[in-house]
């Protein structure tokens, strides 16, 4: 099924609506309003109402969106219907943290080939999955079908993984390193950043203080 394009602060928004709609399918909720979703999720039901209006009406005037097709309805936009397979490069203190949190990934998506370019760390298990040597990267990421990957290497060494990935036909990256990677424009590459995310939130550490003093 065909949806119209969404901006990346909706794409980002749904993953959280999708969670907190799963905890309500588990309690047996059937419906939720937007003014639910907006208090639980700290979110204005207008935008929530806007974000949901995307993909057609589901909500009914008075009753609130039904949960259960809320839930299929987001999967389905976010592709999370499909089994989408994940690849790690760089199986140290980052990436076996990713690898033993694989378990509790949800929605089909799993990690399931991991890399790294030590020899001593070659057939190590980590979670079910033996550490593969960079040379079968390609190979296994072709037969697994596998269309992310993630880098949990070096800064130095993230732009030499990344076109790997590139080369076996990977169609994201989500980049741990420190550093900016450059692919072919057809290539979705997301960041995640702890030090940039504290640094960030540094910024705003007594505020109250400084608004004060001016
Ligand atoms: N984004 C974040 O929030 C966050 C948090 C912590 C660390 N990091 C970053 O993640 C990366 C990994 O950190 P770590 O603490 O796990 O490091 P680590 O040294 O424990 O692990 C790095 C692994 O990458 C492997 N490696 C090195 N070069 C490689 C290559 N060319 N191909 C394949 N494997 C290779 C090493 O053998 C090692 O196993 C670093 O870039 C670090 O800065 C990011």
């Amino acid at each position: 099924m065909k949806f119209p394009k969404i901006s990346e602060a909706v794409v980002r928004r749904l993953p959280m609506y999708l969670r907190f709609l799963n905890e309500l399918a588990k309690s047996d909720v059937q419906t939720v309003s937007s003014q639910d979703l907006g208090r639980r999720l700290d979110l204005n039901p207008a935008q929530i109402r806007k974000d949901l209006a995307y993909f057609g009406e589901f909500g009914k005037k008075g009753i609130g969106y039904d949960v259960g097709y809320l839930v299929e309805k987001i999967r389905g936009i976010l592709k999370l219907d499909q089994e989408i397979r994940v690849a790690l490069v760089g199986a140290g203190n980052l990436g076996q943290a990713l690898c033993n949190y694989n378990a509790y990934l949800k929605d089909n998506m799993r990690i399931s080939a991991v890399f790294d370019a030590n020899p001593n760390r070659i057939g190590d298990r980590i979670n079910q999955l033996s550490v593969q040597p960079m040379e079968e990267l390609v190979r296994t990421v072709r037969e697994q079908h596998v269309r992310i990957g993630i880098i949990t290497v070096p800064a130095t060494e993230a732009q030499r993984v990344a076109d790997q990935f590139v080369e076996a036909g990977v169609e994201g990256i989500m980049n741990f390193a420190p550093a900016i990677i450059k692919v072919p424009s057809q290539i979705r590459v997301h960041y995640a950043d702890f030090t940039i995310e504290l640094q960030s939130l540094a910024y705003y550490l007594n505020r109250g203080e400084t608004e004060e003093e001016e």
